[in-house]
């Protein structure tokens, strides 16, 4: 490969990803010190355009950063008012009173919003405060400096597609150099794994575990809208099959978020998570809802889920991981909005205090001991065993054991110490010839709908004059190993269809990437049971579009 020579620029600190953790870090950086140069660098065409998240918002990281946000013009103005958890059955529910939970479940003072439009005015807070932010500039890879790193290269465009050398009207993009970069890229951040692997930042943790998160949008009868409303679910139509849930939040506008997570620790292959999550909404209960309503809008996210348990060490020579490049989701709450906007403020702080002292490019220790210690560490210790409960021994007994701790754990001791997660996701998945294959219903194009037909709802949209982002280590395996193995699951885990197995009569079965429908989930990355898809970023501004998800 040629060497490629680049132009650089230098700044106090670099953020990849404009997330509530890296947005929430360049702010914080500017309030402590205007002359600060802080950029944040994000993939999707504009800021919020790869946002997707539930959700209902604990305040408590945008009070601690933004006392004033209330008279700021944010976009979070329905305040929860009634809070619903059902167990369902096929054709009908059991309501779970609101009293045996711990006051930690309680939604009181929280607030359903749009997360991509939080993104959008949190980007204009900080522009406000002279923060540089690049929509459209995908970070690709790092630069270092010796051990340490100091920078990323961003923004690089038209390699060849068939050979994935410099093509024509190539542009190498720029070398941001930061005296600390922060890597804000969310789940599965893909530089972030590159620096957990080199640093062995998981060693002595428990594997990262995680679910995929499938939202749609709906726009509902008015009559049926119930402004503040929220409802989790368990049960059907997952049963035994995986763990997971769904949401449904009624916000602005007669718009409903109906959303489905499913835990990647399944075992049987077979399983198809997107087909669950258009099952689910035959339910009666939420066919109800949605009879007359129109779908508006479709995506797709994976959820860290291994909280406490599963937190690498965060911080190397010269870089800093924020948010979910970490993990922060408080999993019984479905809520790490809030621990990646205290995770910012507390990584500018210490970048700050070292700047200050004439430091750069060290390991900002500061920022790890208030994460383990503060807010963000009490706040995900406590739910800590409710995951690992569930993976071993099921709903019911998570739901009993889980909550029993939960409420011993605001009182100042756990009934289980610390819990282990087992294997990774990857390596949860079970043989296809140990499970039965499951028949789905096709769906009705009314509250249900095919896979490629939905995701049009997510705007997702890449030049196809780039090499496939989706990297095979070994091209051979998804037909010789997965294929014969474990029915080659891609085709079903990837809730864009990007993945199929094509086989012509008379001909060998081919592995087809469509990478074009990628809605940058990060399913693949986790669950591919040979771990051998590794997600790259594509050229800047590529990936879905999505509006207020
Ligand atoms: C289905 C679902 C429901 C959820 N519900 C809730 C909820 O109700 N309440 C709650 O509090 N939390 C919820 N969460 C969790 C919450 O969304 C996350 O905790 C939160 O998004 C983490 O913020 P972050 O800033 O770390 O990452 P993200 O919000 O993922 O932001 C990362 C940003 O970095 C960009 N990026 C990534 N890699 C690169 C790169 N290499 N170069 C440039 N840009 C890059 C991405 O495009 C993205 O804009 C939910 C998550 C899911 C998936
Ligand atoms: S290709 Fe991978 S990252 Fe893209 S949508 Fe499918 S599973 Fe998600």
């Amino acid at each position: 490969m040629s060497q490629i020579t680049r132009e650089k620029m230098e700044y106090d600190v670099v953020i990849v990803g404009a997330g509530p953790a890296g947005l929430s870090a360049a702010i914080r950086l500017k309030q402590l010190d205007a002359d600060l140069s802080v950029v944040v660098l994000e993939k999707g065409s504009e800021v919020g355009a790869h946002i997707l998240s539930g959700a209902v918002l604990d305040p408590s990281g945008l009070d601690a950063l933004l006392p004033d946000w209330r008279s700021m013009g944010a976009p979070i103005k329905t305040l929860v008012q009634e809070d619903n958890f059902y167990m369902l059955g096929p054709a009908g529910q059991i309501r779970i009173p609101n009293f045996p939970m711990p006051p930690l479940m309680n939604n009181h003072g929280n607030y359903i919003v749009s997360m991509a439009n939080v993104c959008r005015w949190m980007a204009g807070v900080a522009e406000g405060l002279g923060v540089e932010i690049f929509p459209g500039m995908s970070c690709s890879e790092l630069v270092f400096d010796g051990d340490r790193v100091a920078g990323v290269v961003a923004g690089e465009f038209g390699r060849d597609p068939a050979t994935g050398e410099p093509g024509a009207g190539y542009e190498p993009g720029m070398e941001l150099l930061g005296k600390y970069v922060f890597l804000s890229e969310g789940v599965r951040g893909s530089l972030a794994k590159q620096v957990i692997d080199r640093y062995q930042l998981s060693k002595g943790h428990c594997p990262q575990k995680y679910g995929l998160g499938m939202k749609e949008i709906w726009e509902i009868d008015p009559a049926k809208h119930k402004l503040g409303t929220v409802t989790h679910t368990m049960g059907w139509p997952l049963g035994k099959n995986a763990g997971g849930g769904s949401f449904i939040y009624h916000l602005e506008n007669n718009q409903v978020y109906v959303g489905f997570v499913v835990h990647l620790n399944y075992e049987n292959p077979h399983l198809y998570p997107y087909m669950e999550f258009q099952r689910f909404k035959h339910h009666p209960m939420v066919a109800d809802l949605l009879a007359g309503g129109k779908r508006v809008a479709y995506g797709a996210r994976a959820i860290s889920e291994g909280g406490w348990q599963s937190m690498p060490k965060m911080v190397a020579p010269g870089v800093a991981l924020l948010g979910c490049s970490v993990g922060m989701v408080n999993v019984p709450r479905i809520k790490g909005n809030h621990n990646a906007m205290l995770s910012g403020k507390a990584a500018a702080e210490a970048a700050h205090a070292a700047i200050k002292a004439g430091r750069q490019g060290d390991e900002l220790a500061a920022y790890e001991s208030e994460v383990r210690g503060g807010a963000i560490g009490r706040d995900l210790k406590k739910v800590r065993n409710v995951k690992p409960l569930w993976s071993k021994y099921g709903l019911v007994a998570s739901l009993m054991g889980g909550g029993l701790d939960m409420w011993t754990n605001t009182l100042g001791f756990s009934l289980f110490g610390t819990l282990k997660h087992g294997k990774s996701d990857a390596a949860a998945t079970g043989l296809a010839k140990d499970f039965a294959p499951i028949d789905y219903p096709k769906p009705d194009g009314k509250l249900s709908f095919d896979r490629l037909t939905n995701v049009a709802y997510s705007f997702t949209n890449h030049d196809e004059a780039q090499p496939a982002h989706l990297k095979l280590k070994d091209p051979s395996i998804p037909i010789a190993v997965n294929l014969p193995k474990y029915a080659e699951p891609a085709q079903r885990y990837c809730p864009a269809g990007v993945y199929e197995v094509v086989a012509e009569e008379g001909k060998d079965p081919r592995f087809v990437i469509n990478f074009q429908n990628c809605v940058h989930c990060k399913t693949c990355d986790i669950k591919d049971p040979s771990q051998n898809i590794v997600w790259t970023t594509p050229q800047g501004a590529g990936g879905p579009n999505y509006p207020n998800m």
